[in-house]
């Protein structure tokens, strides 16, 4: 089973305008609402894949309610402990004939220490049958920055295989603990080395960086220009043709479509063509949760490019 933890989740709500303008009454034609939060994400594209996955994290209000009834509609296996806060809303605006899409995310609620409690109780049950840990997604507020390196910390089984996608100071105490993957995309990764990712000297400055903290597998999201891996032989960049699609959990199914591929051919190459492939069908699809989007990511998988860097 694939493990996935999704400590902030959220109801991400898409709102299709002809126009938006900041400070007016604005409307929107149609929205569409998905169970979502980075780790969820994660879980429906693995879950689409025809892998089994199971999501653990916290949810609560009239929101996790919703939540709650959404991940069942999609038989993603969840244990969710209920918070006296709420699960959060995230809102993503697309306007009509534009190519930027406009995102607000909720903070969530403070999680308390009975809840904590709680959640690391199932967090060590459920290690039992993991083979896989996906840790994914900001956390609630007043949370300690070290949380994903306690979690990590928590995983004592080397057989597990241990990914990562946090930002900021939660990723830099987490890179301590070595997970085997971590995917931050290049705004995140520029924030942490304090330094514009330009050219190719900065790419393989930046996989470099993550290769000192062993990590196995550093992955970098350049969003629509591709992305980068390093592995023992060298450091790569992989591209498709960019498109015009709505950015928005792209990451998320890149980072399962890699997963899919490393755990079931164990070539990170064919991994990273996969990864690339499920990020560019994402950005036509709300959510990816059906097996039409997994063909489309196969057939655009041999169209990735892989190029060395060094
Ligand atoms: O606040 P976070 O966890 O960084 O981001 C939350 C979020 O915007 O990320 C996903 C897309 O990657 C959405 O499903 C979700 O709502």
């Amino acid at each position: 089973m694939i493990l996935i933890v999704n400590i902030n989740p959220s109801l991400d709500v898409i709102f299709y305008t002809k126009g938006f303008h900041k400070s007016k009454v604005n409307r929107s034609y149609k929205e569409e609402i998905v169970p979502g939060g980075k780790g969820i994400n994660v879980a429906k594209t693995l879950k689409a894949f025809g892998e089994e996955v199971k999501v653990i994290g916290f949810c609560g209000g009239s929101t996790g309610i919703i939540l709650k009834e959404e991940l069942k509609k999609r038989n993603i296996d969840y244990e969710l402990v209920e918070i006296k806060g709420k699960t959060r809303f995230a809102i993503g605006i697309k306007e009509d004939k534009k190519k930027e899409f406009t995102v607000l995310n909720g903070s969530g609620d403070k999680i308390n220490e009975e809840e904590w409690n709680s959640f690391f109780k199932i967090f060590k049950e459920n290690l039992e049958n993991a083979k896989i840990v996906i840790i994914s997604g900001s956390i609630p507020p007043e949370t300690p920055t070290e949380i994903y390196a306690l979690m990590l910390k928590e995983i004592k089984n080397p057989k597990i295989l241990r990914v990562l996608d946090a930002r900021d100071n939660v990723l830099k105490e987490a890179l301590k603990e070595s997970p085997d993957i971590v995917k931050p995309n290049k705004e995140e990764m520029e924030n942490l080395l304090s330094k514009k990712l330009k050219n190719k000297n900065d790419y393989i400055y930046a996989i470099r960086y993550l290769r000192s903290f062993n990590i196995k597998y550093p992955l970098i999201s350049l969003s629509k220009k591709g992305a980068l891996i390093g592995i023992e032989e060298g450091i790569y960049k992989a591209t498709l043709p960019p498109n015009d699609g709505i950015q928005w959990g792209t990451g998320d199914s890149f980072l399962a479509g890699f997963i899919f591929g490393l755990k079931n051919y164990q070539d990170p190459f064919e991994a990273i063509k996969l990864a690339c492939a499920s990020g560019y069908v994402k950005t036509k699809y709300p959510e990816i949760i059906d097996k039409q989007q997994i063909k489309e990511i196969f057939i655009l998988k041999d169209k990735v490019k892989v190029k060395r860097l060094c």
